[in-house]
């Protein structure tokens, strides 16, 4: 084997041989070094910037977007709308306040009034009193808004009931309620507001719609039956108004933790009172109403807000609706057995 004068390192008086195998080492290392530090680092650094930078630009657009927007909230009076009141509020929005309950209105008003915010200009919140399960008082309500604040930028229609019971002992006028409150009420109140919206070319409207907008689960046919209208009908707005650039946000989430089992409706039509686990057990209203206002902020079209059991559910009743359809007969007869019924 020939040896090169480069494989031989002088060592004070002798020449020393060095395995050439090594140097072909140190060489490979070298150059991956001088690739990592030339090309990955930067492009590594490039592209944090770069989503950095995009991060940034996203914010100011939806900081820009929800400051003095006239925004609409139904149901402000607990659980997600009252969250969703202290998002907007202090994002800088004017509020509507919509409620059944002018004391808690009241109360909720002073309660966004007596936060302090030295970084952003707020607002006092108008609060507006009607029943959304009574569509003549909705259409009032809408030209109320209309007459005090002039125009709705945002409308969020979140107020609603829940349900349980079985369907062969729900009377007619149980599966009306729940329909009326959490679809015909919400309808009423987007269609009243809506030719004004498309007068500005502006709006954007908000339907909390739920997971039960997507897969509907034993004994609780009235609420998942409201929920899936409630995505259809908003689905089809969003692509009649797109014309007129009017947005449609649909956000479905899994369990919060609010007192929607408490105030949920049953067969009979008295009050479930019961605060359910998988509720008790769920996400903060808070971070929801942190999702609804990035949604918004960011015009997304639909947001799944839940966790992977919920959205392996919905995947699975598209996927494969046969073995969906068998592990809901089987949580039936479960919780039939449960409730010994
Ligand atoms: N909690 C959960 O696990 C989930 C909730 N959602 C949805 O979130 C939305 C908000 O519910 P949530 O905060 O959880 O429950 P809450 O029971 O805490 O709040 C419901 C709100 O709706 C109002 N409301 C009910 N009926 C009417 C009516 N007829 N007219 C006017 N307002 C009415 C209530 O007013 P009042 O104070 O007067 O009763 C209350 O402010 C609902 O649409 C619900 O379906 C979706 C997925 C999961
Ligand atoms: C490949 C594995 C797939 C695993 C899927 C198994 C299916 C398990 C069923 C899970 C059902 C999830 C239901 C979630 C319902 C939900 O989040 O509802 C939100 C609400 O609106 C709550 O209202 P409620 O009145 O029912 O408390």
């Amino acid at each position: 084997m020939d040896h090169t004068r480069k494989d031989f390192r002088h060592n004070g008086s002798i020449w020393e041989w060095e395995a050439p195998k090594d140097s072909r080492k140190t060489v490979q290392k070298g150059k991956l070094m001088d690739f990592t530090s030339t090309v990955i680092v930067p492009l590594l650094f490039g592209s944090l910037g770069i989503f950095a930078l995009f991060r940034l630009l996203q914010w100011m657009r939806m900081r820009a977007y929800l400051q003095e927007a006239v925004v609409v909230i139904t149901g402000a009076t607990s659980g997600l709308g009252k969250e969703c009141a202290k998002a907007f509020h202090a994002a800088g929005s004017k509020l509507v306040l919509c409620g059944r309950d002018s004391e808690k209105l009241k109360e909720l008003v002073q309660e966004l009034c007596a936060v302090k915010n030295h970084r952003k200009n707020t607002h006092e919140p108008h609060p507006v009193v009607f029943d959304l399960s009574d569509t003549k008082t909705v259409v009032n309500a809408a030209e109320e808004i209309l007459k005090a604040l002039g125009h709705v930028d945002i409308l969020i229609n979140n107020a609603g009931i829940s349900f349980r019971g079985t369907i062969v002992d729900t009377g007619l006028d149980v599966d009306k309620k729940v329909m009326e409150t959490n679809y015909f009420g919400p309808i009423a109140l987007t269609k009243a507001l809506l030719p004004s919206m498309i007068k500005r070319r502006q709006g954007h409207i908000v339907a909390i719609s739920s997971v039960q907008g997507k897969i509907s689960i034993p004994f609780r046919s009235a609420y998942a039956a409201s929920k899936h209208a409630t995505q259809a009908f908003f689905d089809c707005l969003r692509a009649e108004v797109e014309q007129y650039d009017i947005e449609v946000t649909v956000v479905s989430p899994g369990y919060i933790q609010t007192n929607l089992s408490l105030n949920a409706v049953t067969a009979d039509g008295s009050r479930y009172g019961v605060m359910d686990k998988t509720t008790a057990e769920g996400q903060t209203a808070a971070e929801v109403a942190q999702v609804v206002l990035n949604a918004v902020g960011q015009k997304k079209k639909e947001v799944l807000v839940a966790g992977l059991t919920p959205c392996l559910a919905v995947y699975l009743r598209n996927l494969c609706p046969r073995l969906f359809f068998t592990l809901m007969a089987s949580r039936a007869k479960k919780e039939r057995k449960v409730k010994g019924s």
